[in-house]
């Protein structure tokens, strides 16, 4: 299971670099999906291209209704104009999810849609997701992050047939949602292709500043599995 780290600067991004598998861009503090602006999303890919860092980098277009789909399609262009791998999409069970899908199907960019799972995934949306070749990759994360973590929001076996569904599909599946070292156990059983991180890789809440130590030690957790299990 591969660490995805969310990050808001450049600095921030060196940090998780050292340790993270895919960098994730936005601003925690505008939400589950808070967009960067523009100019610090392409500065962040500048820099770690010259570092020459390999890791695929992602960035959000922050946190727009789902009947929003001429903003969203202009936050997807503008966002994948920075340079980034794939651009991130919160969809909600919500009037327009359909239509939203399948215009990021057509629009030409990498989209990753991001289920935010606070109430369920919506069965109808996320096969229509897993139908759309154009998605390298499907997440599930939340949007409140204080109501505790992915696992206290989704039943485990929902989250089971959430990674089997995507995994079918053949795409990347990963999940988030306020998830910590506690968490891992779960995770490692859920077995998704990557899991997201931003609380519990900063000290304080998840606006607060990214913490080396703190990024060191779920790197060293999620490396070995064995010790996790152990009581
Ligand atoms: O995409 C991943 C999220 O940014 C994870 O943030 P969180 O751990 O605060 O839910």
């Amino acid at each position: 299971m591969k660490m995805l780290v969310s990050v808001r600067s450049v600095a921030e991004a060196r940090l998780a670099a050292a340790d993270a598998d895919f960098i994730d861009l936005k601003e925690p503090r505008d939400g589950a999906l808070g967009g960067l602006a523009v100019e610090t999303i392409a500065a962040i890919v500048r820099a770690l291209r010259a570092d020459a860092s390999p890791l695929p980098v992602s960035a959000t277009i922050g946190d727009l209704g789902m009947g929003e789909i001429e903003r969203i399609a202009a936050a997807v262009r503008a966002v994948a104009a920075c340079g980034v791998d794939y651009v991130k999409v919160g969809i909600e069970a919500a009037p327009g999810a359909a239509e939203l899908l399948a215009m990021l199907a057509r629009c030409g960019a990498a989209i990753v849609p991001v289920f935010i799972a606070d109430r369920g995934v919506d069965p109808t949306l996320l096969r229509q997701a897993c139908g759309t070749a154009a998605f390298p990759a499907v997440m599930a994360d939340t949007a409140d992050k204080r109501a505790g973590s992915l696992f206290d929001a989704c039943p485990e076996a929902e989250l089971r047939r959430f990674v089997g569904e995507v995994r079918r599909a053949g795409k990347l599946v990963g999940l988030a949602g306020a998830l910590r070292l506690a968490d891992l156990p779960r995770l490692q059983a859920l077995a998704p292709d990557f899991a997201g991180f931003r609380s519990a890789v900063c000290d304080g809440d998840r606006a607060g500043a990214l913490s080396a130590e703190r990024l060191r030690a779920l790197a060293a957790a999620l490396r070995d599995p064995i010790a996790l299990a152990l009581p």
